[in-house]
């Protein structure tokens, strides 16, 4: 299927804990359509981030495909997965992850810049972007003089400035007020809605995750229906 983004079939990791193995995924399947958003729930420490890590190809699966806008993950060279990567994903973190030594404009052109694209066009599309975020009187601002609501807001501009067919958030909201919290989703889903992108949101918040078109719950390792889950 040509609009499915990001999908996985079987997919197990589990880690060494000295002679033991700790098995955290065991068998994940998903299909994320273009333009769509994805909540995934479950308890702490079911292996949520660690799902993410290993879609996003941050992190190796013990067994299983990822197919990312329809190439198998596995299949191509270190080189080929990085550039994968950055030119089609954007992650959002709970942490913002922010440079601190850099202003907000710094911060968001630097995906651009590390992709090469002439400086001015690299400012200017950050600009633009933090300018949706609401961040146009910021710009100059390092992470440090911004707000934790502003800090999170110029990382999803971060995330959103290379136009990515996916966006991976982990706990993107976990650090705010309820209030900063809902204004910073709402932002994401409107973004998400003009570029169309996918969107898959690790989160605790079942308010929040109920606004997404799905939400599935990692139980046992495995991802399941919300209705199935109870
Ligand atoms: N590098 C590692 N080595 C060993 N065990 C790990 C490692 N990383 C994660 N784990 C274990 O994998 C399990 C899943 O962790 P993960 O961070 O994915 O959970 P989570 O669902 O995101 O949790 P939370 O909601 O608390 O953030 C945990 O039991 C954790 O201890």
């Amino acid at each position: 299927m040509n609009d499915v983004v990001i999908s996985c079939r079987n997919l197990t990791k589990q880690f060494s804990q000295g002679d033991l193995a700790v098995p955290v995924l065991k068998g994940v399947n998903l299909d994320l359509i273009k333009g769509e958003m994805l909540a995934i729930v479950g308890s702490s420490g079911s292996g949520k981030s660690t799902l993410l890590h290993v879609l996003g190809g941050l992190d190796a699966p013990s067994s299983g495909d990822i197919r990312i806008l329809g190439q198998n993950i596995a299949q191509i060279s270190e080189e080929q997965r990085c550039r994968l990567r950055n030119g089609s994903l954007g992650f959002i973190y709970q942490f913002h992850h922010l440079l601190p030594e850099f202003s907000a404009l710094e911060n968001v052109a630097m995906p651009l810049l590390i992709r090469r694209l002439p400086n001015q066009e690299a400012y200017d599309r950050a600009a633009d972007m933090l300018k949706l975020v609401g961040l146009s009187h910021r710009l100059t601002h390092t992470p440090g003089e911004l707000s934790g609501g502003e800090r999170q807001r110029a990382a999803v501009a971060r995330a959103l400035v290379t136009q990515p067919a996916c966006i991976l958030a982990d706990e993107p909201t976990g650090n705010l007020d309820r209030k900063t919290a809902e204004h910073v989703f709402d932002l994401m889903l409107e973004l998400n809605h003009k570029i169309n992108a996918s969107l898959i949101v690790v989160t605790h918040d079942t308010r929040l995750a109920n606004r997404a078109q799905r939400i599935q719950q990692l139980i046992d390792g495995v991802l399941c229906d919300i209705s199935d889950a109870s």
